[in-house]
């Protein structure tokens, strides 16, 4: 299947330039598993993406966290897809819950962004998830379908897409998903994919998961058959970030 672990890092709306520059010398000096075992990539907010990707090892990426959802023009504190192709940002986040709960990005207009970020040619972390109340709802499976399928209705080739699993009531709060819980939405995810899309892109396809990871219960997520890999947040802040990371070998014993 050659799922390679992916690990993202997405710093949020936080840092200051020294912090971030200290972030990024703490990456540079740590051992972790060579590239062919773990993909790395960090998400700094836009105004520290140069920085960052100038001064970051040359073995982990940068992804942003956003893109406007066309070619770029006269959208007032947007960064258009073009912007991050001309800086050589590979990567970018969409559908992250915060956007789509704070900012009221739907699904569709997600889909959108997602299409046109791929047609120009960027790598998407596409982030799907349930809040509690749809949880409580039974209605966990419904949602992250439904959101994979606006994707899907748009999006002809998957080798760029990485699905990011994260559960709403589970980002920040400390109350991560147990195995058995990200297991099963990971696994339901993939079937979808396998009858919706193709038998290939079901398993090919990287399914990460993302809400409270840490250094503590990233080595038990990490042995999930249908988890490959994380999105971080608050902890990718931090130096446990590497051990995150170094939870990826739990998939080569
Ligand atoms: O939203 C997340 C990553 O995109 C997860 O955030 P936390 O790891 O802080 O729960």
């Amino acid at each position: 299947m050659g799922r390679k672990f992916f690990v993202g890092g997405n710093w949020k709306c936080n840092g200051t330039l020294e912090e971030v520059k200290k972030l990024v010398g703490t990456l540079n000096a740590a051992e972790v598993p060579s590239e062919d075992v773990v993909e790395v990539v960090v998400s700094p907010p836009f105004v520290f993406l140069s920085t960052v990707k100038a001064l970051l090892r040359s073995d982990f990426a940068v992804a942003a966290q956003n893109c406007w959802v066309r070619k770029g023009g006269a959208f007032t504190g947007e960064i258009s897809v073009e912007m991050l192709v001309n800086l050589g940002i590979p990567w970018v986040i969409l559908g992250h819950s915060e956007r789509r709960l704070l900012l009221n990005e739907d699904k569709e207009f997600v889909a959108d962004k997602v299409a046109y970020a791929l047609s120009q040619g960027l790598n998407v972390i596409a982030c799907v998830g349930e809040t509690l109340e749809q949880r409580e709802a039974g209605d966990t499976l419904n949602v992250v379908s439904e959101q994979t399928k606006a994707i899907a209705d748009k999006v002809v080739n998957w080798s760029n897409i990485v699905i990011a699993y994260e559960p709403v009531w589970a980002i920040g709060t400390g109350k991560v998903a147990s195995p058995a819980q990200a297991q099963e939405v990971h696994y339901e995810l993939r079937n979808w994919l396998n009858v919706n899309v193709s038998p290939e892109v079901a398993a090919s396809t990287r399914i990460i998961y993302g809400g409270s990871v840490n250094a503590g219960n990233c080595v038990e997520l990490a042995a999930q058959p249908d988890l490959d890999g994380f999105l971080v947040g608050g902890a990718s802040l931090k130096a446990e970030f590497v051990d995150i990371i170094k939870s990826a070998t739990v998939k080569q014993g």
